[in-house]
């Protein structure tokens, strides 16, 4: 077997990245919560087979943002969306698109590791369940088994199956929640803050898993930390006063980027 070495399949998925079609395009987004405008006319596009960090001061958007991405917006009361987001070809605010469904191909990573307070198990067969995705037990063992695999927790967690999936450290909860995502053949996940609540060497695995999961999926991460933008994504969006101010290569937006405020805040001269 032709096996690649690793340096030639980070290139394989870089000049994938450099071809890359828009996975997802955001055109004029902008969202109000009541009278507050929190978002202005946002156009960014997100790649496919990529890692995008959105980057910016606290309260700049990018959880409003992100949360237009899978209309998590929905859920909030006077949350409105203005503008056009298309997953491929598809409208996702048209009225015909089945919010369900959407957010099983947009999955949603939160914060704070959030398992259902039920078996390990149970936590990844939920989702492929409800979606019809298995046609027996075997089927539903196979998921189970590889959505562990792809988020790096198979071998810590496969003699405790049945056992509670709030029982685990941290850092395994929050892969178990990515096991979770991957469950149901999502094609976006969108992570927001992901490794906030996890100690160094749990955020070390998890963005781990983040740079390995690209091959497979379109990535987007809101995160405070430059250190981890840098780290696990390949294109970095700065937002500032609900306002996308510049949209980049990762290397270029922290060596030279256009835009003088992405520069401050990057030194960290304000946020
Ligand atoms: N549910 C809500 N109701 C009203 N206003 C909100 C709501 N959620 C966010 N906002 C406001 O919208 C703006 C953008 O917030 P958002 O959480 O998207 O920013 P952020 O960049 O993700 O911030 P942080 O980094 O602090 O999480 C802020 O002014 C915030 O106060």
């Amino acid at each position: 077997m032709n096996m690649m070495s690793e340096s030639a399949v980070e290139k394989a998925l870089d000049q994938k990245m450099s071809d890359a079609s828009h996975k997802m395009i955001g055109k004029d987004v902008s969202v109000y919560y009541g009278e507050k405008r929190a978002l202005f006319d946002v156009n960014l596009n997100v790649r496919e087979n990529t890692v995008t960090a959105l980057i910016g001061p606290s309260g700049c958007g990018k959880s409003t943002f992100l949360r237009c991405l899978n209309r998590m917006n929905d859920t909030i009361e006077n949350c409105r969306v203005t503008g056009k987001i298309t997953l491929d070809t598809d409208d996702i605010y048209d009225n015909n698109i089945d919010v369900v469904e959407l957010r099983a191909r947009v999955g949603m990573v939160f914060q704070k590791p959030n398992p259902f307070p039920k078996t390990i198990y149970e936590n990844i067969s939920y989702g492929p369940r409800i979606h019809g995705l298995s046609k027996n037990k075997a089927d539903m063992d196979q998921i189970v088994e590889a959505s562990l695999q792809r988020a790096g927790l198979w071998t810590e967690v496969k003699d405790r199956l049945h056992e509670s999936g709030t029982g685990l450290s941290g850092g395994q909860q929050q892969r178990l929640c990515i096991a979770r995502a991957i469950a149901v053949s999502p094609e976006v996940i969108l992570m927001d803050e992901p490794c906030s609540a996890l100690d160094p060497i749990a955020t070390a695995k998890v963005e781990e898993l983040i740079h390995e999961l690209r091959a497979n999926y379109t990535i987007v991460i809101v995160t405070h930390s430059m250190q981890q933008a840098a780290r696990v994504s390949q294109r970095t969006a700065m937002f500032h006063l609900g306002q996308l101010v510049e949209e980049n290569d990762t290397d270029k937006m922290f060596t030279n980027p256009d835009d003088q405020r992405t520069q401050d805040y990057i030194m960290g001269r304000f946020g």
